[in-house]
């Protein structure tokens, strides 16, 4: 493990991940209120909502900096996976399970931004992708008429072949420029379609965090800081194109969270 590297914060245990976490998304929602009065943030699947719930539904010390103010939140997905949205494989239906459906209601709704359900059946994800895409047009050029739209946070996993959102290693989709959102037609971890917010727009956004827990999670992060060796992987692509605004988050143990 590169041990050392100031962006990289590793705890022994998912619940000291979650009491930093909780304070550097809280601090993203303050900046990023008082920049446009709104927090958007997009969030991953995978490991990510169950350690993103344990960060946010912790209690608070009652001032508005340790407060999610969720109606103020918009959230959108890093990636998503062309399935139904209560489906078991849908990263909606496990940010709802985990997190959305567990907030109390004197802490606000927050805007949650789904894939389009009417086009899940679509043999080619690219429908979704584009549908996405207007969807975050909407919110972002519409208001800020950008040609690239920056998050407040992006909250990523990273799984263990180096993958994050749906950006595998080797796969043309690395190279996108132009397109805010792309269709992954084959990915290497099922199901193997989705769609996936493009590298130019990661790397775009006010703040980006790996989140990584587990023993497991070791050896890529040591490939992914070292250069050399892992630099085509798409998480260390991230990195790259980030400077120096990414950090990550890891754990060594994965902890038991109940609500
Ligand atoms: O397939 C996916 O995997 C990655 C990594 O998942 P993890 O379980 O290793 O944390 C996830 O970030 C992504 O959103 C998801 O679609």
């Amino acid at each position: 493990m590169a041990t050392g590297h100031p962006n990289l914060h590793s705890f022994a245990s998912s619940d000291e991940l979650a009491t930093q976490l909780r304070s550097y998304v809280l601090r993203s929602q303050t900046s990023a209120l008082a920049r446009h009065g709104t927090f958007r943030l997009a969030v991953s699947g995978g490991s990510l909502p169950t350690v993103l719930a344990k960060a946010l539904l912790a209690t608070s010390n009652g001032s508005p900096e340790d407060t999610p103010q969720f109606s103020k939140w918009h959230i959108f997905f890093a990636d998503e996976r062309a399935v139904p949205l209560d489906h078991e494989d849908s990263n909606y239906r496990l940010l709802n399970d985990e997190l959305v459906s567990k907030i109390p209601a004197e802490l606000g709704t927050p805007v949650i931004h789904p894939i389009d359900k009417d086009h899940i059946e679509d043999d080619d994800p690219q429908e979704l992708a584009d549908l996405y895409q207007e969807d975050l047009m909407r919110e972002f050029a519409a208001k800020d008429s950008v040609k690239v739209p920056a998050f407040d946070l992006i909250l990523l996993g990273c799984g263990p072949d180096g993958h994050t959102c749906s950006l595998f290693p080797g796969h043309a989709l690395l190279r996108e420029k132009d397109a805010w959102v792309a269709a992954e037609t084959n990915s290497p971890k099922p199901p193997p379609k989705r769609i996936t917010l493009t590298l130019p727009v990661v790397t775009h956004a006010f703040n980006i965090a790996f989140v990584a827990t587990g023993a497991g999670k070791k050896d890529i992060l040591k490939q992914i800081f070292d250069l050399e060796e892992g630099s085509s992987l798409p998480s260390a692509l991230v990195n790259q194109g980030a400077g120096d605004k990414w950090m990550v988050f890891h754990s060594l143990a994965v902890g038991v969270f109940e609500v």
